[in-house]
């Protein structure tokens, strides 16, 4: 039988465990208000409730406490009953500035694709088996994403988003005067390989992905006025030869792959390397104890859901696995914000 009896006044308080329980709920209403395009409307005019509604076409039973909400949550502000965006919201959550094109789609999938799988998540613990769309088909995540040209579009495109920042650094942080070639491991979009040849131009390169990628790709490098330096190759990094580089980064690829997968790249990176190249692996790593980066360690929780065996790693365990494949000099340096690198050296 359940006790139902309230617990002791000394009895920690409960607040955190209900906080996060209904972490959802804020997290919905922050989704729901891009996909309903609040402040993309805010930002063409501000407006009071009754206004605000009808233009976005809401019942009136939801709106205010709708608007409220995300007023209360930071990312509406009211002033004399008129709603405006905040200057973050306006930077990133108005469709028509650039800034949106970097957040916006991640926040999109997050709305139509994650939010859904992370509901099967018991699931996914209980059988060690994704709950993405293959699940119920028998193909790969991959070709079950890529089969719908959209949903192709805004995968390739939220990477950009999720991976913007850490680009920018790794093309700083990284020594590319040492270089002058590199190659881009599943570059989806080919941000960070427009990243790191705008910074750098002495350097040409290559982005290498599945074939389906090569559009979307092309468009983006044309966009940066790069296509002379950077090309597109399109191929199976499992079962196709990597393209010769003195570089070659994997951004965000070992952790949607399980252990002889990851060691396998890591080893077809050791052989394609001239001596002197460099492997430069980049993702939200763990910390090395497991028990502080907890979006680290979610993001990982994540793979468990959309992929087939992939997992998060610390810097330590990859530095392992680049030296089982045989590289001599191995390190990890934080980037920025939740993502690090770990760099190889082939001596
Ligand atoms: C999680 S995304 C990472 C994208 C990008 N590197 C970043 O950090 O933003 C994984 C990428 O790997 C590509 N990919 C998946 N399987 C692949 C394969 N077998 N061969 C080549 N690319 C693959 C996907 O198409 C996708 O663009």
């Amino acid at each position: 039988m359940k006790n139902t009896n309230p617990p002791p006044e000394s009895a920690p308080s409960a607040d955190r465990i209900l906080e996060t329980a209904l972490a959802f709920q804020a997290s919905k209403t922050l989704l729901s208000a891009v996909e309903v395009g609040v402040f993309t409307e805010l930002a063409r005019k501000p407006a009071d409730v009754h206004e605000l509604r009808e233009r976005l076409g809401l019942h009136p039973r939801g709106a205010r406490d709708f608007f409220d909400a995300l007023v209360a949550l930071g990312f509406l502000r009211r002033e004399d009953g008129v709603y405006h965006n905040t200057p973050e919201s306006e930077a990133h959550l108005d469709r028509a500035k650039p800034g949106y094109g970097h957040v916006a789609p991640m926040l999109e999938m997050a709305g139509s694709r994650l939010f859904g799988i992370w509901n099967r998540l018991s699931d996914a613990l209980r059988t060690g088996l994704s709950q993405d769309e293959s699940k119920d088909r028998d193909e790969d995540t991959y070709d079950a994403l890529y089969a719908d040209p959209d949903r192709l579009r805004t995968f390739l495109s939220s990477m950009t988003g999720i991976s913007h920042r850490a680009n920018l650094r790794i093309a700083r942080q990284v020594p590319w005067e040492d270089y002058t070639t590199m190659a881009d491991m599943g570059t989806a979009q080919g941000d960070l390989a427009v990243q790191v040849l705008l910074a750098n131009p002495g350097l040409s390169g290559t982005g290498f992905d599945l074939p389906q990628a090569e559009p979307v790709f092309t468009e983006y490098a044309e966009r940066h006025g790069l296509t002379d330096r950077l090309g597109f190759t399109g191929g199976d990094f499992f079962t196709d030869p990597f393209p010769r580089a003195d570089v070659l980064t994997f951004g965000h690829i070992l952790h949607n792959w399980g252990l002889e997968r990851k060691k396998v790249l890591l080893r077809k990176a050791w052989e394609a390397l001239p001596q002197g190249g460099a492997v430069v692996v980049y993702d939200t790593l763990i910390d090395d104890d497991r028990s502080e980066n907890a979006f680290a360690l979610l993001m990982s929780l994540n793979m468990l859901a959309v992929t087939d065996g992939g997992f998060g790693y610390t810097g330590h365990e990859c530095q392992e696995w680049m030296r089982e494949a045989g590289f001599d000099r191995t390190w990890t340096e934080h980037l920025v914000g939740p993502d690090s690198i770990v760099v190889g050296v082939k001596e």
